[in-house]
């Protein structure tokens, strides 16, 4: 998926992430086995855990940690929270908006952390279960002093971040993945092929990984080597390879460069790359230096959203593309989920319909009574029965709420109950997930080995972009000279519907409605913005001269 046009023809370097780019991990089992380790890790300091399972449903990438309240966020693209959770307990919308309703999400402020990968979702199952811990007074942490420690939520953060870190540097969890990769890893014999084809498309590949060398070694090898030609090496793929790469400091800073010169990583200071070696450190300009090559000539190819795209961008300009694997499982949910995406669609529609109606009546009751003008609809005899019609609205449009917000709820449960589809946010917008990729990558795809369909030589066009006011564009023109008979059809079936058709006044409404689609307008307007013209229901009053809206 292209949102910035790239032209894979002119790229000369392609730098390749690793863990979760050119290796997928089951998230079940990865994760679950550093929660594990991160879980053992807190209860040797003392924390009660045994009792907590990993439960991945509770997390997904693009998700917000609140550190100050405790909570989870998903936020929209404007950054305000459109979802939450407080511990393991999703919030109701009223909640959700009693707390956050005021609140910009800035994620420059340290109260927030955002789940880039999905190295993240252990992180965030862990904390969501030891708030509720800690709210419940189960989070009982003895001191020297024989007294209790009392945890904020952020210092609880801390703990649990401290505690996976540590799961992640100690050795134990990546030895356990080394020892049976079968049971951790989604094996892709397509990446191999992917890679082979875009060396011999004549470019320069790297590896740029934050894993160490003896992981990488033996990872690369378990995953790729399989599916290569026989007696072909990883290792022969890439041009260079760059292990403890300490991204986003090897984007953004000058780091030391070692040579990594014995199997068993022995490692020798340099002071610039060259091809065929393994390096250690380094950074983005060296690698630059070493293919001659600069910005748009290169491109990364990550799965974390800031330290392999954000950053390669802000810093060095490269191309970039990000890897979402569950991209796949979205477009299959939101597959399944059309049907009520459409019924809440068309629910909302109509609610806008009664809105719009009412909304007109109204105004008309305001110029008629506030201001003195002459009216079509009010009269001394028709107040109060148009008085009623609006009662009527209002009580279908509650109705339609009472439909609507639990449908709003519920969306895309089927994908994630707490958090529905991790693109969305809201009914009608995009979450800030979906934002900061759009923003800083330029194409996203849930795999490596998509490349292998689209060739190393493809046109990647960015899809058109659309923005309020071309939407009715395409309709514009049919619809100024469309018969009012029309207008009338898609009328009818709301009057009706309002039982308010036994209104003569709404009849007239109606009418006057339909007279508003008689003249062409320069302005685009779809048969679901019933916009009465305003000349069409004033006559000039008698005290005073005639305004036009
Ligand atoms: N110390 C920590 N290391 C982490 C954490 N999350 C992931 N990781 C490790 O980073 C690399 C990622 O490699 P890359 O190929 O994607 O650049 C991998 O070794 C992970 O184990 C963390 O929270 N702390
Ligand atoms: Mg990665």
């Amino acid at each position: 998926f292209c949102s910035r046009t790239l032209n894979l023809r002119s790229i000369r370097c392609i730098g390749y992430d690793m863990d979760y780019t050119l290796i997928h991990y089951k998230v079940t089992e990865w994760e679950g086995r550093a929660y594990h380790y991160a879980k053992e890790n807190l209860k040797q300091v003392g924390f009660p855990v045994d009792d907590l399972h990993f439960n991945p449903e509770l997390v997904c990438r693009g998700l917000i940690i609140d550190k100050s309240l405790g909570n989870m966020v998903k936020v929209d693209r404007f950054g305000y929270v459109r979802r939450a959770m407080h511990g393991t307990r999703r919030l109701s919308h009223r909640e959700t908006h009693e707390i956050y309703g005021r609140q910009l999400v800035d994620l420059r402020e340290k109260r927030w952390l955002f789940l880039n990968t999905l190295f993240s979702v252990s992180e965030g199952c862990l904390y969501a279960q030891l708030v509720e811990m800690l709210d419940s007074g189960g989070l009982k942490i003895p001191t020297e002093s024989g007294d209790y420690m009392q945890l904020s939520y952020e210092q609880l953060f801390n703990a649990v971040s401290k505690a996976l870190f540590k799961a992640h540097v100690e050795g134990r969890l990546k030895a356990d993945v080394m020892r049976d990769p079968e049971k951790y890893v989604e094996f892709d014999r397509e990446v191999a092929l992917t890679l082979l084809d875009q060396r011999e498309a004549g470019k320069k590949l790297a590896l740029i990984t934050n894993s160490d060398w003896e992981y990488t070694k033996v990872m690369m090898a378990q995953v790729i080597d399989r599916f290569l030609p026989k007696g072909m090496t990883w290792r022969e793929i890439f041009h260079v390879i760059i292990v403890s790469a300490r991204k986003p400091a090897f984007f953004s800073q000058s780091m030391p460069l070692y040579e990594i010169v014995t199997e068993d990583g022995m490692m020798r200071e340099k002071f610039r790359m060259k091809e065929g070696r393994i390096y250690s450190g380094g950074s983005a300009s060296m690698v630059e230096k070493l293919f001659n090559c600069e910005r748009d000539d290169i491109m990364y190819i990550g799965d974390h959203i800031f330290t392999d795209v954000n950053v390669a961008k802000l810093y060095m300009r490269w191309r970039t593309a990000l890897i979402v694997r569950e991209v796949e499982e979205e477009v299959v949910a939101m597959d399944r989920g059309r049907q009520h995406t459409q019924e809440l669609h068309s629910l909302i529609k109509s609610k806008e319909q009664c809105a719009n109606i009412l909304n007109h009546i109204r105004t008309e009751l305001h110029r008629y009574r506030g201001l003195g003008l002459k009216s079509s609809l009010f009269n001394a005899s028709s107040e109060k029965e148009l008085y009623e019609t609006m009662g009527r609205l209002l009580g279908t449009m509650v109705e339609y709420d009472n439909k609507i917000a639990p449908m709003l709820y519920q969306e895309g449960s089927h994908f994630n109950p707490y958090w529905g589809y991790i693109s969305r946010a809201g009914y009608a917008d995009k979450s800030h997930l979906m934002r900061q990729i759009e923003k800083y990558a330029d194409v996203y795809t849930s795999r490596v080995s998509n490349f292998l369909r689209y060739t190393p030589y493809m046109y990647f066009r960015a899809s058109k972009q659309s923005l309020a006011h071309h939407r009715n564009l395409d309709q514009y023109r049919q619809e100024v000279k469309t018969f009012p008979a029309l207008t009338l059809c898609f009328l009818l079936p709301y009057c009706l519907h309002f039982s308010s058709f036994n209104s003569p006044h709404c009849l007239l409404l109606l009418a006057v409605h339909s007279l508003g689609f008689l003249t062409p307008s320069p302005l685009p307007f779809s048969p679901h913005s019933p916009i009465p013209h305003p000349p069409l229901l004033f006559t000039r009053a008698a005290t005073g001269p005639r305004k036009r809206a």
